[in-house]
């Protein structure tokens, strides 16, 4: 099936735009929590700290209880789930890697490109790969941004691309005269500002892949739509309701950063200057530019006045905004937030920190008292049902279930928590597979025994 009836398929047309080249719109309207589409990679391979737990095909990292992963018995390197992700896997590339696989897998660039040249080049079998045409098709009109690598990056490009034309030489039936080390440096530069990382249902990063398909959307710092992985299958979701003809937009970076960091990220990797809703700061709910007041480090060399100037905008910034956002689907314990309030100015990444810091040491009450402080920074980074909202609400749920100071007042803040946790969650977790869904099955089982201790 060629690109435009598969995207018409799922209601969905790629058009021209003068900004972007191309983008994703809907032909007809779609509601949040909505799968946009689903497609598989044309390759894909798992982070070398996490490729020894879970499988190297489809990155699941959870077995039967009677299962463990099971081991290829040649190489004794790659892991699979099942006899099926095995012999996906064998017959794509593991064939032909399994020998040198332990150090293939230390290098992102060298790896992809050997398995894309593998399918492209005929040697693997397709038939191994669902919708292969598509993905074929759309990654040859991918943008490649050759012109803005800096020279030193095209020559490391030239010197893999050289190395693996080689290596793939060796394969019987390899036909190399099907690709120049030029082609082999495009699809290097595709991969760069194109390929994606694949997370885990707690949005760890277990994978790198080459998705065409998600490749076509473009980016919004505060975006419509999440990416979602249901192993190694990737799901778009609606995370709004998005009418007909809108551009559905996903997001390439994580959006909790101040502007400046955001552009410079965006320029660096995808070479284009943002100028999404955020970015030109004109959504009247809130002002995105006071926003990055409480994101930037407030270093000790700071002058005082400097300092307190901050704490007062971020003061003045929350204040207002913590009712109404934190009533739905949220709620905030009135008598945290005069503390909430009063603290001096903390960006994010130290807020973070601490965090896991309080969580590793078990101090629940300290931590929810953190975490609260975080949750009004992502309330106003990221849009309300993004996926990082709802796990952060299920990690506060936690802290006041495990409270041991709370009483039955922290009960019930982790029964509201957890509903909300679930809400937030839902919308991008539902038909995504069992392995996202799980998560929900873990909120509702800390909601259950919350509300059995409160007698309800
Ligand atoms: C993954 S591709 C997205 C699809 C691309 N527009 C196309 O037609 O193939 C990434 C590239 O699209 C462009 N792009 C993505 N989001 C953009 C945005 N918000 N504004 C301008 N260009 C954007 C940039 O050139 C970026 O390197």
């Amino acid at each position: 099936m060629a690109l435009d009836s598969y995207l018409a398929a799922h209601n969905l047309a790629l058009i021209p735009r003068q900004s972007s080249y191309r983008a994703v719109v809907t032909r007809s309207p779609i509601s949040k929590g909505s799968v946009i589409i689903e497609s598989p990679p044309l390759c894909s391979f798992p982070t070398s700290s996490v490729a020894d737990s879970i499988c190297n095909h489809c990155f699941n990292s959870q077995v039967s209880s009677s299962h463990s992963l099971m081991r290829c018995s040649r190489c004794k390197s790659a892991l699979y789930c099942s006899v099926r992700c095995q012999r996906k896997a064998w017959n794509l590339h593991h064939k032909w890697l399994c020998d040198g696989i332990i150090t293939n897998n230390t290098n992102g660039d060298y790896e992809m490109l050997r398995r894309v040249c593998l399918v492209i080049g005929g040697i693997a079998k397709k038939e191994y790969l669902t919708d292969y045409d598509v993905l074929y098709e759309t990654f040859g009109g991918l943008m490649d941004h050759k012109n803005d690598y800096s020279q030193d990056m095209l020559e490391y490009f030239n010197h893999v691309a050289t190395a693996i034309l080689n290596e793939l030489s060796s394969i019987k039936n390899f036909n190399k005269n099907n690709f120049t080390t030029n082609n082999l440096v495009s699809f290097l530069c595709i991969f760069g500002c194109n390929n994606f990382t694949v997370h885990d249902n707690q949005i760890f990063p277990v994978g790198e892949g080459t998705y065409p398909v998600g490749s076509l959307f473009n980016h919004s710092c505060y975006p419509n739509a999440v990416v979602m992985y249901h192993g190694n299958v990737q799901v778009i979701k609606a995370i709004e309701d998005i009418s007909s003809n809108d551009e559905v937009m996903i997001s390439y970076i994580d959006t909790a950063n101040t502007k400046t960091t955001r552009q410079q990220l965006l320029t660096a990797k995808y070479y284009f200057d943002c100028e999404c809703i955020r970015c030109n700061d004109n959504v009247p709910l809130m002002t995105f530019k006071d926003v990055d007041h409480l994101l930037v480090p407030a270093s000790s060399t700071m002058p005082t006045t400097l300092l307190l100037e901050l704490s007062t905008r971020q003061r003045t910034l929350l204040s207002p905004l913590l009712p109404s956002l934190f009533t739905i689907p949220t709620s905030i314990p009135p008598t945290l937030l005069p503390s909430l309030l009063s603290q001096p100015h903390t960006p994010l990444t130290l807020l973070s920190q601490h965090l896991s810091d309080l969580l590793r040491n078990e101090l629940w009450d300290i931590a929810a008292g953190i975490g609260y402080r975080i949750l009004a920074i992502y309330i106003l980074c990221y849009p309300k049902y993004h996926p990082m909202i709802g796990l952060h609400l299920y990690t506060m749920a936690k802290c006041f279930w495990n409270s041991t100071s709370g009483g039955r007042t922290a009960v019930e803040e982790a029964v509201k928590l957890s509903a909300s946790a679930r809400a937030v969650l839902e919308v991008s977790y539902k038909d995504c597979g069992k392995i996202n869904w799980d998560v929900i099955n873990a909120i509702d089982d800390l909601s259950m025994m919350a509300l059995k201790e409160l007698n309800i």
